[in-house]
């Protein structure tokens, strides 16, 4: 169907609209089967598709255009005679694409918010994993009607009836309402998205009421200043209206309304239903922020949508430039990210060791690794992060609480109580590993809670652990133990009263604040002792002998020495070339002054690299 004949933002009308999205576990297969729907409803055609159009984060940047697809509008005719049962007549689909990761659960929540129906897609060779069960039960707390897929029915090894009995259980339908494609090959979609229009409740909202819409994503364009993806609730919002963000009141001059399609398309408003973007002129997330509600300045609603959520970093770390100089290019590179995420928090921080850097917040792990990836990456930097921790409640002898984000901070004695985050975790995996698995959590101090059996042979697993034990290796830990098999989600859920302790790593009696680390008391000799140990082999020797030692407070638990020597680099230097010689010895000095002093213990950068990453990215899975 010609895009032209297609029913016109503004004055769609809701009972023709349907909102969906596609949640799955990584890899299999949302973007393809996104790409395959954007072509067979003309909105791209065939020879110009690229692979995954809407994962185009890579080329816009190198283009430095425009928007980030996050909700695709497409035109849809049902045929008459549709095997489906669908009402014949051309809809309009949204499709709202939802990031895939747990460090933005509450971005994921929003997002679906926005939508009535949700598609769950499982690889018809891979069965359910922990993120297909993790999505799917935010869709169902939003209310979402769940349409279960079983995709890449192609391939040899897919296991339709098994996966499609596994899935059917899941959701609560029989094998039979599984629907199967092959999103590679694109059989079953164009079904697929008969079943849409005819499974997805059409959205329902008020017309005459004050506008209300719902933020889902709003991203930074170095152009254009904020996009804000917006989800119409009730009345409409005009290209003419000057809006309101209902948690702060701020108002702002309205530049542009429009939907995606792919591109983005100017309209002269949105009405109840509809899904697109506005353009107000802001030049910072902050103020549009995700979750927040749009109204109009004059005769606004009174009451928000609800569920508004101010994001909490839960993971922090030091980020520092190998070379002093960079600060002011990481400060701005800073400021510039923060533009586009309105998590990313950082305050200036000096350590002993390190100079000067920012003490930075994340959502998580994957945050922490994306971000510091992009100032890398982007602004041509060169960082050593310091081990990443969790934020820790301390109570005083005296009564006084202080949060602790940084363990050079932590208070000395007078400690009555520590208390720490936990999150909840649920494990996927093959029966065959649950004692690894059991091994594993137990020796990261975690709780069972639950064990099901998915099927015969794949149990699900719910643990509370300690979120300050799962930001370290746990994640390569359990992928190592069980061969790659299990996958794993986890949520905040509170804090508890733990038995922690600082631990101080010292050089020649010096503690460099940057190796300080909270750890639980039974894990603190281990953590002093493979840290005393990979210093000894990194830091080269000196022409004095270094003691290394860990200790908690005044006490030494652990001690390696490493021993003295020069380097003589003119040692191979025989015979009398003084120009050969005057330059080797000036190249020891400029490599001296590229080390870091701790006391007059000369340390390479690339030792403090190295030393400090004992921590491993967690799954990569939400580039989206
Ligand atoms: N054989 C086959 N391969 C498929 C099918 N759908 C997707 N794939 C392949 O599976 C891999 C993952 O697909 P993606 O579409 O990138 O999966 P995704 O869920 O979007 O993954 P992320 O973007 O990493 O979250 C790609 O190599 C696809 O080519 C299918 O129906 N059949």
């Amino acid at each position: 169907m010609s895009l032209k004949n297609a029913p016109q933002p503004g004055s769609t009308d809701p009972s023709i609209i349907r909102n969906f999205c596609i949640i799955a576990h990584i890899d299999h297969g949302k973007s393809t089967l996104a790409d395959r729907m954007l072509q067979l409803t003309g909105v791209v055609d065939e020879r110009a598709s690229r692979a995954q159009y809407l994962d185009r984060m890579d080329i816009e940047r190198e283009r430095g255009i425009t928007i980030k697809s996050q909700a695709v509008r497409m035109p849809w005719t049902v045929p008459d005679g549709n095997a489906e049962g669908a009402e014949p007549g051309t809809y309009v689909l949204n499709m709202i694409d939802t990031p895939g990761h747990v460090d933005f659960t509450y971005e994921v929540s929003r997002s679906l918010e926005a939508c009535e129906a949700a598609i769950l897609l499982v690889d018809a060779a891979q069965g359910i994993e922990a993120q297909t069960l993790a999505n799917l039960y935010l869709a169902m707390a939003a209310d979402l009607h769940i349409i279960p897929v079983l995709n890449k029915i192609d391939l040899p090894s897919a296991n339709v009836e098994k996966y499609a009995a596994e899935l059917a259980g899941l959701v609560g339908c029989e094998p039979e309402e599984v629907l199967l494609t092959s999103a590679k090959t694109g059989v079953g979609v164009e079904s697929l998205l008969n079943e849409i229009v005819k499974q997805t409740p059409p959205p329902v909202g008020d017309a005459d009421a004050p506008a209300r819409a719902l933020i889902f994503d709003s991203v930074y364009d170095t152009y254009r200043g904020v996009v804000t993806y917006v989800r119409v609730v009730d009345g409409k919002l005009s290209h003419r209206d000057r809006i309101k963000m209902m948690s702060t009141n701020a108002v702002h001059e309205m530049l542009e309304v429009g939907v995606i399609s792919p591109e983005p398309v100017k309209a002269g408003e949105i009405g109840v239903g509809e899904v697109g973007y506005l353009i107000t002129g802001v030049k910072d997330v902050r103020q549009s922020r995700v979750g927040d509600t749009v109204t109009s300045q004059h005769h606004g609603a009174t009451e928000s949508l609800g569920g508004y959520k101010h994001p909490n970093p839960m993971v922090y770390a030091g980020l520092y430039p190998i070379d002093g100089d960079d600060y002011p290019t990481l400060r701005d590179a800073l400021e510039k990210l923060q533009l586009n995420d309105a998590a990313l928090t950082y305050e200036p921080e000096t350590s002993g060791a390190l100079g000067f850097g920012f003490r930075c917040g994340f959502l998580g792990l994957l945050h922490m690794e994306i971000t510091r990836d992009r100032l890398e990456r982007e602004f041509n930097l060169d960082l050593i992060s310091t081990a990443p921790n969790v934020v820790y409640e301390v109570a005083l002898d005296d009564g006084t609480e202080v949060e602790v984000t940084n363990p050079s901070e932590y208070p000395d004695g007078k400690v009555a109580e520590v208390r720490e985050p936990v999150v909840k975790a649920t494990i996927l995996a093959p029966s065959d590993y649950i004692g690894t698995i059991m091994e594993l959590c137990q020796l990261k101090r975690g709780n069972l809670q639950g064990m099901d059996y998915l099927s015969e042979d794949r149990v699900e697993m719910r643990y509370t652990l300690p979120m300050g034990e799962i930001v370290f290796d746990f994640f390569d830990q359990l992928k190592s133990r069980t061969k790659g098999y299990a996958s794993l989600d986890y949520e905040r859920s509170g804090e508890q009263a733990a038995d922690l302790v600082k631990v101080d790593i010292l050089l020649q009696g010096e503690p460099v604040d940057a190796f300080s680390a909270i750890v639980h008391r039974e894990a603190a000799y281990s953590y002093g002792v493979m840290m005393a140990g990979k210093l000894k082999d990194l830091i080269p020797r000196q022409q004095f002998e270094v003691p290394i030692q860990a200790a908690i407070g005044a006490r030494v638990i652990a001690r390696e020495t490493i021993r003295a020597i020069r380097k003589d680099v003119l040692a191979k230097c025989y015979g009398g070339d003084i120009s050969r010689k005057r330059k080797l010895l000036e190249k020891q000095k400029a490599g001296k002054k590229r080390m870091k002093n701790i006391g007059s213990v000369e340390v390479p950068p690339e030792a403090f690299v190295a030393a400090l990453a004992t921590t491993q990215p967690a799954e990569k899975s939400g580039k989206k």
